[in-house]
């Protein structure tokens, strides 16, 4: 018999007061599936993740950890009673208690103290106090305390925000790789595109209190389901264009999209997916287009040249950092690998971008 999913969640609804945080949302983790729940702030990720916890009643929908029933339909079981493990963003330990001690305030199955501790790495700071261990640390033992009470499933909300950008990636993928190891499923809330690309089998992506979109980290980053999806999960150029037999007509060239077969439409286009040569050049095909360089961003391994394209629209392509494109310079750019089309947004329409979130989304 297969075992049921780690978690279902199915309509649910949660207001506070006259304000709706989750709007009928839906999501499935699997067994030993790390999912993360990816979204701008306010769009209801911690509110979601708290229902699942027990720390909210739902206002309407389900919820089912590990095949039981946890609210919904006149059941509600106690967020104790729900075999959920939380880690939060600051980690939550008693400061005057011990690394072990921590761990096994929680009520851990039978010699699971020890054994998690030793899971991340720390099987040899049980004697120290919180304040004694960095801040990686800390989350750290805040995991082996989740993991102690051999739980359905590890619900971690923010956990790596409060860290610095080095420990912060390290740690990450630390904690993930534990995870996995151990076979956990978990549900990871964050508002960083790259954290969720890099960890989860599955993003499952919020806005307005709803999921705009779920599916694998290539999947939603290569075939995002709207323009506001695509523009917040990195830097993407919109180009409108006319979709017909031959491919859609943009001023990027003809170009084969996913999407629409006819008519208007928006084509989505990664700056990585657009390349540069100079005229002559033996990688130029021939439905290159001309462009003039007018800006460059430098990041270091890579770097987003601006291009003004005959008719004045602007894109961005990301090269590589070692190249040298110089403003003013004459090149030619076409569209290599996934391009994505979907139907035009009306301006203002739910569904449209908002222009704070796609800047964010655009640092690289
Ligand atoms: N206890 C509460 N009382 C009233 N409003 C709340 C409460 N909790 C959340 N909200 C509101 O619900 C909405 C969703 O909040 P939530 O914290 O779930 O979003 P989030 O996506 O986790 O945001 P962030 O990334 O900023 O933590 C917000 O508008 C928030 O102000």
């Amino acid at each position: 018999m297969t075992e049921p999913p780690a978690i279902v969640v199915r309509a649910v609804r949660k207001a506070f007061g006259g304000s709706v945080a989750v709007d009928g949302a839906d999501l499935t983790v699997g067994r030993g599936e790390l999912v993360a729940l990816l979204g701008p702030s306010g769009s209801g990720k911690t509110t979601l993740l708290r229902t699942i916890a027990g720390f909210e009643e739902p206002d309407e929908g389900t919820v089912t950890v590990g095949g039981r029933r946890m609210c919904g339909d006149g059941t509600w079981v106690e967020p104790e009673a729900r075999q959920v493990g939380m880690v939060f963003q600051d980690g939550a330990l008693f400061p005057h208690l011990t690394v072990a001690a921590n761990v096994e305030f929680g009520g851990p199955a039978a010699g699971r103290a020890e054994e998690s501790l030793a899971l991340v790495g720390l099987a040899h700071r049980g004697r120290s106090y919180p304040h004694e261990l960095s801040g990686g640390e800390r989350q750290r033992v805040a995991l082996a305390r989740a993991l102690a009470t051999d739980p359905e499933v590890v619900l971690l909300d923010e956990p790596f925000a409060s860290l610095d950008t080095g420990l912060r990636v390290a740690l990450r993928e630390e904690v993930a790789a534990i995870m996995r190891a151990a076979g956990v499923s978990a549900l990871l809330v964050t508002h960083d595109q790259q954290e969720a690309l890099s960890l989860a089998d599955q993003v499952v992506v919020m806005r307005d209190g709803r999921v705009a979109q779920a599916g694998g980290p290539v999947e939603v980053y290569h075939h995002p389901r709207s323009r506001w999806v695509a523009e917040f999960l990195g830097a993407a150029e919109v180009l409108p264009g006319t979709a017909g037999p031959d491919g859609v007509a943009t001023d990027l060239g003809v170009l084969v999209a996913d999407g629409p077969a006819h008519g208007a439409v928006e084509v989505i286009v990664r700056p990585e997916a657009i390349a540069l040569g100079r005229e002559g050049a033996a990688a130029v095909p021939p439905g290159a287009v001309a462009g003039e360089v007018v800006e460059r961003a430098f990041y270091g391994p890579d770097q987003l040249v601006g291009l003004r394209l005959a008719g004045g629209r602007t894109v961005r392509s990301r090269r590589p950092g070692r190249e040298r494109w110089d403003e003013g310079e004459e090149v030619r750019a076409w569209v290599e690998g996934d391009v994505r089309a979907v139907a035009p947004e009306a301006p203002g329409s739910p569904t449209a971008p908002d222009a704070s979130e796609a800047a964010e989304a655009a640092a690289p």
